[in-house]
């Protein structure tokens, strides 16, 4: 086997891992351990053999989670000594405005991480666990973090700054940040090749829809504006976050009810969006709600695409010119019904769906404009963990 890379995204209560051969983006294995720290844990390894190998837990801990994931490779192979490891790379979601590239983390990056988690408290504290055993758990491998924040560094002042007392910026770091740029930077490259042309060339909007949901706009390869701000909250309705609200909410609330501001910070980021809508976070149970009948679920709809389309048209204006209009991420890769609603009314702006095209089944890099559309819209699998895996190996070459 060529030197391959260990691609850890460790969060809140899962860990989710691939094996891959960065220069190939050739995926030897991959899995999943979840309910980490919960009743009912299990650990899924997808490996050489046909049949996936589970392992029900419990695992209490990252540490316990991470014994599991080597004991699946030894087990069900691939032979990590075989994969002749160049490095792990692990996902942060939070660099703050320190790290615009992948970095081999020491002590002084660990510290860093752990100094921004008032900035993401969801996401920074199990990737520093993750990467904190994961250094016990490979200590000859070198480690490198790659932030979702990295990709964001090229927005302009009058995008990442907030009209706010400037010494918040200068003395906490109030900014604008954005998030998923791994996957901003990685789908929008993709884009710029299936319209055969130089990232440099092509201006995008790239619609990230997973759990976590944000749209940014590319002009020639760099981020120049995203939805996401100073933490993964702003943008967006997402599963089980707002995305924008008035700003004045969290005192409304604690005039009203007497919430705290951790309270509605937490109610914000974890009851908000779509469950808070319609009690529901996945999107096929969403569209399943709907079509029994379900009002508040076909609002939950109403305001998701509403909210999406309401960034594109704001998007257009700030690129000037778009070329592509780019879905990616598990709701933007499997659900043309809203990807449909999302961008309908927009064919004053040259940005139309094709039903025949947005239906067709199978998956893939894909065209669903109008074979004349004057801006193509795309669909493209987002791949974080390869974009990772070739980040980690450049780090390691460039330290
Ligand atoms: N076939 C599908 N139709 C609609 N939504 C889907 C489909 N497959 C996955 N999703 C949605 O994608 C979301 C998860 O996206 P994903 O990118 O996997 O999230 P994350 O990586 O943030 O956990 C969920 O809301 C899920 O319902
Ligand atoms: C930053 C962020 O929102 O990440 P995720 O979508 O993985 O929650
Ligand atoms: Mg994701």
């Amino acid at each position: 086997m060529t030197r391959h890379v260990l691609v850890l995204n460790v969060g809140s209560s899962s860990i989710k891992y691939a094996l891959l051969d960065p220069a190939t983006g050739h995926r030897a294995a991959g899995g999943l351990v979840e309910r980490i720290g919960e009743d009912g844990g299990r650990l899924v390894h997808h490996g050489p053999g046909e049949e996936p190998y589970e392992r029900p837990g419990p695992y209490p801990d990252t540490e316990s989670a991470l014994a599991a994931l080597q004991a699946a490779f030894a087990e069900a192979g691939p032979d990590l000594a075989d994969a002749r490891l160049a490095a792990v790379g692990h996902r942060v979601v939070h660099g703050g405005d320190r790290y615009s590239a992948p970095v081999v983390i020491d002590e002084s990056v660990e510290q860093t991480i752990e100094e921004l988690i008032p900035l993401a408290p969801l996401h920074n504290p199990p990737a520093l666990a993750g990467i904190r055993a994961a250094r016990r758990t490979f200590p000859e491998l070198p480690h490198v973090a790659v932030f979702d924040t990295a990709f964001h560094q090229t927005l302009p002042p009058a995008a990442h700054t907030y009209a706010v007392p400037r010494d918040w910026a200068a003395e906490l770091g109030v900014r604008r940040y954005g998030f998923h740029g791994t996957s901003h930077a990685y789908v929008s490259r993709r884009a710029a090749a299936l319209l055969g042309r130089v990232p440099g060339e092509v201006n995008s909007i790239v619609l990230h829809l997973g759990n976590g949901a944000s749209v940014t706009a590319v002009a020639g390869g760099r981020s120049v504006e995203t939805s996401m701000g100073l933490t993964p909250l702003e943008g967006l309705v997402m599963g089980t976050r707002s995305g924008d609200v008035d700003p004045a909410l969290p005192a409304f609330l604690a005039r009203t009810r007497g919430m705290t501001a951790e309270e509605t910070d937490k109610a914000l980021n974890t009851a908000a969006g779509l469950e808070g809508l319609c009690g529901a976070r996945d999107m096929r149970e969403v569209w399943r709600l709907v079509d029994a009948g379900d009002p508040a679920a076909a609002l939950a709809i109403d305001v998701y695409v509403h909210r999406i389309r309401k960034y594109v048209g704001a998007y257009y204006a700030v690129l000037g010119r778009v070329d592509a209009v780019v879905f990616t991420a598990g709701v933007g890769e499997n659900d043309a019904r809203t990807r449909a609603r999302a961008l309908a009314g927009l064919e004053r702006l040259g940005i139309a769906v094709d039903a025949g095209r947005n239906t067709a089944p199978g998956g893939g890099e894909r065209f669903i404009s109008p074979k004349d559309g004057e801006v193509a819209v795309l669909v493209v699998p987002t791949d974080e963990e390869r974009e990772i895996a070739a980040g980690a190996v450049q780090a390691v070459r460039g330290a």
